[in-house]
């Protein structure tokens, strides 16, 4: 037990950190050592989540930034954006290194923060030096970081989508469309009036048009894959609630700039992708229930009236939060990427 890294998960009872914690309890080199919550009663971790019931014996602690830091290196937290950038701080200062599973950390610029989240960013410093966390992407940044900004879960799918093309200059950066769908699960555990059960169940609606907070990472991501050069990537991103409890599912449109050969691009993807455990190019149409509950994304490419298609899916909850987090843990303490996530 002593050769194990003590990690808290802060948020405990929200469906972030249960997966953080099915995760992380198959996990060789972590001990979870605490785990946070606002409740009053201190509750049992298995009594928040009864699917943990005899996997863990922890009970749950108001958030207290020294008590995190006498028992656990690494704090993964699983917080609403705005409590996040509250926390974070006072973790850093006591030397505990954090995964942000929230949006906080993810948009480099504090004034498109506020411009999209409708608030005012409170941690400059963490702000500036917040590395993101998509490993596909950055992998090397991550092992040094202090401060990681998970991406969020339709950024993840998209990004992953349209990596390959905005690296190999290979489509027009403005106009790309990404339609994407998430199950219920995506909106967390807090009960909200559109995913109660009468509202989303049986019903297909789009939500957020031009106007999702993950539009601004997703062209900022983008960009960055571009290199820096020519013109910034817009996307118009649509997302959609569909009535399945996750996984999400992303069909992008993009208008390549010579023509393309469907042959080529999935070959293209595959190399991209070669040295990345959890992306699997496939040539069938992805589903999230091959997904669900997994780590991987799955993505495929058609060339149709000449447009190109990439389709795209993930389990919100895995790779597109718990998942990707523990994968970064992976990578900052030295194991190999895919500990506890096959
Ligand atoms: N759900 C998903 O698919 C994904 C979620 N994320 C992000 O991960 C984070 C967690 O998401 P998720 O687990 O779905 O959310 P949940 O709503 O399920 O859980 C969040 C938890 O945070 C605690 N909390 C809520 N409000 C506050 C507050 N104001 N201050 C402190 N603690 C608070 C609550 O625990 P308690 O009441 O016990 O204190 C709650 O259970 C969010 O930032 C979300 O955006 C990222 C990718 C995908
Ligand atoms: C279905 C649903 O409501 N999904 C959430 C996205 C969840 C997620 O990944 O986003 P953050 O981490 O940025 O919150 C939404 O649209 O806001």
């Amino acid at each position: 037990m002593s050769s194990r890294v003590g990690v808290a998960i802060v948020g405990a009872s929200g469906y972030a950190a249960r997966e953080l914690f099915r995760i992380l309890l198959n996990h060789p080199g972590v001990a979870i050592t605490a785990a946070t919550s606002r409740q009053d009663e201190a509750p049992r971790v298995d009594a928040l989540h009864p699917s943990l019931a005899r996997r863990i014996d922890l009970v749950c602690e108001p958030f207290d930034a020294d008590r995190i830091a006498g028992k656990a290196d690494f704090a993964l937290l699983a917080l609403p954006h705005t409590a996040s950038m509250a926390a974070v701080p006072p973790l850093r200062e006591r030397g505990v290194k954090v995964i942000d599973l929230s949006a906080d950390y993810r948009l480099a610029d504090a004034q498109v923060y506020a411009d999209w989240y409708g608030h005012a960013h409170t941690d400059a410093r963490g702000l500036d030096e917040a590395v993101y966390g998509l490993p596909e992407l950055f992998r090397p940044r991550i092992p040094g970081a202090s401060l990681i900004a998970n991406p969020g879960c339709y950024s993840s799918t998209s990004i992953l989508a349209l990596a390959p093309l905005i690296a190999e200059d290979l489509i027009e950066r403005s106009g790309i469309i990404v339609d994407a769908k998430s199950g219920v699960s995506g909106g967390g555990r807090a009960p909200k009036p559109s995913f109660h059960f009468p509202e989303c169940n049986e019903n297909f609606s789009a939500y957020g048009v031009g106007r999702h907070r993950h539009t601004p990472e997703i062209d900022q991501v983008l960009t960055a894959v571009a290199g820096g050069k020519g013109d910034p990537v817009e996307t118009i991103f649509t997302p959609h609630l569909v009535p399945m409890d996750r996984g999400i599912l992303a069909t992008v449109y993009a208008q390549p700039k010579r023509t393309a050969v469907e042959h080529d691009l999935i070959e293209l993807y595959r190399s991209f992708y070669a040295s990345s455990p959890f992306v699997r190019v496939v040539s069938h149409l992805p589903a999230t229930k091959d997904s669900s509950f997994t780590n991987f994304c799955d993505i495929t490419v058609r060339v149709v009236r000449g447009k190109i298609l990439v389709l795209a899916c993930l389990d919100n909850l895995v790779k597109g939060a718990a998942g990707v987090a523990v994968q970064n843990l992976n990578l900052m303490l030295g194991h190999p990427e895919e500990t506890a996530l096959l």
